[in-house]
Order: C-alpha cells, then structure tokens, then sequence
C-alpha cells in the first residue's frame, strides 16, 4: 500500500532521512519510533506529498493523497478560530467535500456520531478555547473519524494526555483499525508501542528496524537508534546522493 524505496528526505539539501526502503500493507497497525530529529515527522510530510523526495521515492499504490487523514501535533494545530467543537469535527469533511458544500443531515449524524465515539458528546456548542488538552486531543481524533480516510498517519496522538484519554483514543484507533484503515503512528511512549502496535519502523535518521514490534524495539536496536539519532550525524552535511 505504501512503500518507500531509497528514500532520501531533507530541507535545503540537508537529509533528515537517508536512503529509506520498507513497505506498510493495506491493514498494518504501524509505530513509527524514534529519538528526537530522527525524521519521524519529516517522513510523515513526505508521505503527504509536502515536500519532495531530494532521492527514490513513495509509492502510495492504490491510495489517493485523499484517502489519508493526517492527524498533527496537537501543539501544532491552531486553536484561536472562534469555531465550535460540531465546527471543528466538521471540518474533517472538507477534503471530501470541498470547503462551500452544505453539510447535509447525513453529514451531520456522521459528525454527531464521531463525536460520541472520543467522548465528547454534549460538547457540540462548546467553543475550542473552552477545552482542555486531553478534550481537544479527543476533538482531533473525531475530525479524523469524521474524514474517515483509509491510511490514518498521526503524529504523536498521546503526547501531553492521560492515561484514560490515551486507553480511550486508542480503543478508537483500535476500532477503525477493524474496519480496515492501515494505521501509521509517531509514538515515543516505547511501553504503549509494546502494548498496542503490533508492527513497528524503527527509524534514526536511517533505518534501523522494521517489523514485528519485539523484534524491532529490542536493547542494541534502541541503542544503535539513540547513538545515532544524538551522535555527530545530527549536523548533518549536505548529502552526498543528492550533489550528484
Ligand atoms: N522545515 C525544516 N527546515 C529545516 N530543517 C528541518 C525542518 N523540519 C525539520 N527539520 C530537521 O529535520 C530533522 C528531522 O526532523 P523531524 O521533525 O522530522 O524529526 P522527528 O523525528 O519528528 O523529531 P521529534 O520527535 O522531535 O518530533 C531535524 O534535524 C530537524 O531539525
């Protein structure tokens, strides 16, 4: 479904990513785990198609850019637009829908029932400065469910929230994963990756491993990982592949 064949990622020639090669099939239930400025977020954009390959490439198989649903950093998203939380869940229908489309009563039972799923019923008419992390976390994910896309990619979704929002949100990833969306997901809590994620892609600016989750997070991969992800390839030079 999505395949990365020597893939070379950067900013202004400078890699993040080298010479990745590995394939997530239709159904996977994928961590994506690594040190700080190991390339996670990075690859994430790529596969987005916001930036280019500086080398190889992405295939994304049958999969439109339309069927993936990009969940970002929570710290990342723009909480001053005087939306509110039915708002904010409906606009996941916009890149399906286009943004001048009325929402019809379907739509509106989609949101309704999203909303529902990550707990939030009853906070339709609440106003998103008026949620607190853990409820704006859950509204992200209902945005999501909203868009219904068929390759979830989520970029650190349990950061800065409880244990109760992330075994609820994670009941929900579960859900959508047994109606057929492939799931790739930045986790850096490696004990919640051993629990839930049966797959992982062990990556440090390289790969390091990729498969089954005890097999990829053993003690010498998240060593090598660590070693390199804080070693002096963090500066790194400008990329060989890419000057010739
Ligand atoms: N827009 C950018 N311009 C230049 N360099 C960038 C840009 N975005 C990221 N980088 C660099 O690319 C490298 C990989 O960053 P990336 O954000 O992909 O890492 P990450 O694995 O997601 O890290 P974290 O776990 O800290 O979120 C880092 O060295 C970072 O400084």
């Amino acid at each position: 479904m999505l395949s990365f064949q020597n893939l070379t990622l950067g900013y202004d020639r400078h890699p993040a990513v080298h010479h990745l090669s590995a394939t997530i099939e239709t159904g996977d239930f994928v961590a994506l785990v690594g040190p700080n400025g190991a390339g996670k977020s990075t690859l994430m954009k790529a596969i987005l198609g916001h930036i280019e390959p500086m080398e190889g490439r992405i295939e994304l198989g049958d999969l439109n850019r339309d069927d993936i649903a990009y969940l970002p950093q929570a710290s990342r998203v723009d909480r001053s637009f005087p939306l509110t939380v039915f708002q904010f869940a409906a606009s996941g229908l916009w890149q399906t829908r286009g943004l001048i489309q009325r929402v019809n009563r379907a739509d509106r039972q989609r949101v309704t029932d999203a909303l529902s799923r990550v707990g939030l019923h009853g906070f339709e008419h609440r106003t998103l400065d008026a949620l607190s992390g853990g409820q704006f976390q859950r509204l992200l994910f209902a945005r999501k469910l909203v868009q219904n896309g068929r390759l979830l990619l989520l970029d650190e979704p349990f950061s800065g929230v409880d244990e109760q929002t992330t075994e609820d949100l994670m009941a929900v990833l579960q859900a959508q994963h047994r109606q057929g969306a492939t799931i790739v997901a930045v986790i850096h809590n490696i004990n919640l990756v051993r629990r839930y994620f049966p797959t992982s892609l062990l990556l440090s600016r390289e790969l390091i491993a990729f498969g089954k989750t005890d097999e990829v997070l053993t003690t010498h991969h998240l060593n090598r990982a660590s070693t390199i992800g804080f070693g002096d390839h963090v500066h790194a030079d400008i990329c060989q592949v890419s000057e010739s």
